[in-house]
This record gives C-alpha cells, structure tokens and sequence, in this order.
C-alpha cells in the first residue's frame, strides 16, 4: 500500500503551512490513505532529514511538500544533488508561491493538486535550472530564479519589512513588501559591468542593474517581470537590466507594474540559450528561489534540468 512521507514547513506563509497540512490530513483520513508527518523544526532542516527518509524509502513511497518555494527549492535541491528520480506533489503555502503560480495555474482546490497523487496518474516532468559558480564548483539546482544585483537587495529589505509588525505581516502583503522594499533600496542600488555567454558567443552589457535567470516569470511573490513566452526545451532564460539611469528606472517600473511592455524596454534584454554563463568583476548579493547568497566565484554557469511531479 502506497505511504505518502508529507513534509510540511508549518510556519511557511506566517503559518498557512500548518492550515494546508490539517486540510491534506483530513483528505487523505477520508480516503483511508497511509501518510507520514515530517516537520521541518529549523532552516535547511530537510537538508538533514530528506537524506534519511531516502534511506527507507520503498517503491510504494511518495513524497509531498508544503511550505513556500524556499522549501519546495530545498526539497528539489537535494533531489537533484542525490541524482534521485522521485517524482514530487507540491502544495503552495508559502506567501508567494512563484513557482505554483505559474506552473500550477489550473489548480485551485485542494483535489486538484492531491487528486494527481492519489489517483496515482503518471507524473509529469517539469523543467528547472541547473547552475555552478565558478571552473569546479558542484552542480546545483533552482526552480524559479536566480538573480545577481538588486532584486537580492530589495527582497532582503522584503523580508525585514515580514519580521515588522502591521500591514506588511499579512501574508497578501507580498507585492505591498516588494514595492516598499524597491523604493527603501533604491539608494542602495550600486551598478555594476558584466559579460554573458550564451552557448559560447559573448556579450556585454554596461550599467547592469539586475541579471536575473528566469525559468518562471514570475519574481519576488508575484511580480511579473517579463513575459517569457512558454520555457522553451532544453533553453535558459536570462533578463538583464542594464544601461541605467534615473529615467531608466521610472521607465522599467512603468513597464513593470503599470504597462506590461518589457519587451520593448531599451533597458531590458531577454536572451536565452542551452547554457549561459555570466561573469561580473566583483562578489555580488545574489537570490536562488527568493533565499539569499553571496556570489564571488565565476563564471556562473546555468542550464535546464528536469524533476517529475505529480501534476
Ligand atoms: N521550523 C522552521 N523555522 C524557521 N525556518 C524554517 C523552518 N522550517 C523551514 N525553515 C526555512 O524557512 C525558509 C523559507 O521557507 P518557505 O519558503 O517554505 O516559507 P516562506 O518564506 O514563508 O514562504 P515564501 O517564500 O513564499 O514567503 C526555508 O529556507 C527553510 O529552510
């Protein structure tokens, strides 16, 4: 009998985790079906306990996450790195839940996302990025996006602004905190050169504010930073922001929030390609999956990779 093995972040999304998990609970208590509860206690817990849960894990076993993207991000991460092929059902509780918005748009109930699993239907695959920093650095994956400039600096303001009290701890308040935290960081915006590869033919781009690979649309809970059209097979996706002055950054966040029309912007350029490298002269404030990292070996290498879920 199959045995589905739940790992729940519960304070994902100020705590939403926990409510989803009550509701798969009672689902699944309605459907006689077998599970066992495993809940993350600290940050980079699953980094400890998806190894074991691997150890005895059966061919009748399945694997479901709740929790926000930062987690489904570690789930998928140590997934990849173990080169294990178990397909995953994925249910959004986080406050925004980039990578459910895009790739699970046709889902609104809860059988919608657990009725795939169930019903044991065939898995779908789905792609993601691989990416390694620097000659011999690992092999590592993302499933939304990874950004080098500001969009790091703004999200950490983001999440300070979650840490306070008010308005800004509402879990609908994702964009409001995005918005807040751009206009808090713009003084800190700090340009930058940089040199992309893409399938070995160079580039270069001047005043870059943000070199963001995209394998989702959207960034920082819900914010549509270019529309890609459907994530082509095999392709990589990278959006710079370069050639910055102050009129460029009125343009880009009328372009961004108000117009849609990035795709015309002298200030972005969408570029893709099997595998793309960037190379900037300095260590740089970095986000994979909306999670922070210091960026100081290069040349940053990403291509597509693959993970089934249950869709
Ligand atoms: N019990 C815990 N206490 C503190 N942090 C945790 C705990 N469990 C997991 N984490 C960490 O919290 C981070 C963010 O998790 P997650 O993305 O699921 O939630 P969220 O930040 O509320 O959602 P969103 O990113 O959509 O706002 C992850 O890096 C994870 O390692």
């Amino acid at each position: 009998m199959t045995v589905i093995e739940i790992i729940c972040h519960e304070e994902a999304g100020l705590g939403r985790g926990r409510e989803v998990l009550d509701q798969v609970q009672s689902y699944l208590d309605d459907r006689q079906q077998g599970y066992r509860v495993h809940t993350t206690a600290y940050p980079g817990h699953i980094f400890d306990l998806v190894p074991e849960l691997l150890d005895n894990f059966q061919k009748e076993s399945r694997l479901l996450v709740i929790g926000g993207d930062g987690t489904l991000h570690e789930l998928v991460a140590v997934l990849q790195a173990k080169q294990v092929d178990i397909p995953l059902t994925y249910l959004p509780a986080g406050s925004g839940n980039d990578f459910s918005r895009y790739f699970q748009q046709d889902k609104s109930s809860l059988s919608d996302y657990l009725a795939p699993l169930v019903e044991e239907r065939s898995p779908k695959t789905l792609p993601i990025y691989h990416y390694q920093l620097g000659q011999h650095g690992r092999r590592r994956s993302l499933v939304n996006s990874l950004g080098l400039g500001f969009d790091s600096v703004v999200i950490e303001q983001a999440i300070k602004l979650k840490e306070s009290k008010g308005i800004f701890r509402k879990t609908w308040g994702n964009k409001l905190r995005y918005l807040v935290g751009l206009f808090q960081s713009l003084p800190r915006l700090s340009l930058f050169n940089c040199q992309l590869k893409i399938d070995g033919r160079p580039y270069h781009f001047d005043r870059c504010a943000l070199v963001v690979f995209m394998n989702n649309p959207y960034f920082g809970g819900g914010i549509h930073l270019y529309p890609l059209e459907k994530i082509k097979d095999r392709q990589v996706s990278v959006i710079v922001i370069h050639d910055i002055k102050a009129q460029g950054i009125l343009d880009l966040l009328y372009r961004i929030f108000i117009s849609h029309q990035q795709e015309s912007s002298p200030y972005m350029t969408h570029l893709s390609g099997k595998v793309v490298e960037v190379e900037i002269n300095r260590p740089m404030i970095s986000q994979v999956d909306g999670e922070s990292l210091m960026i100081d070996q290069y040349p940053v290498r990403v291509w597509q990779g693959q993970q089934d879920f249950y869709l």
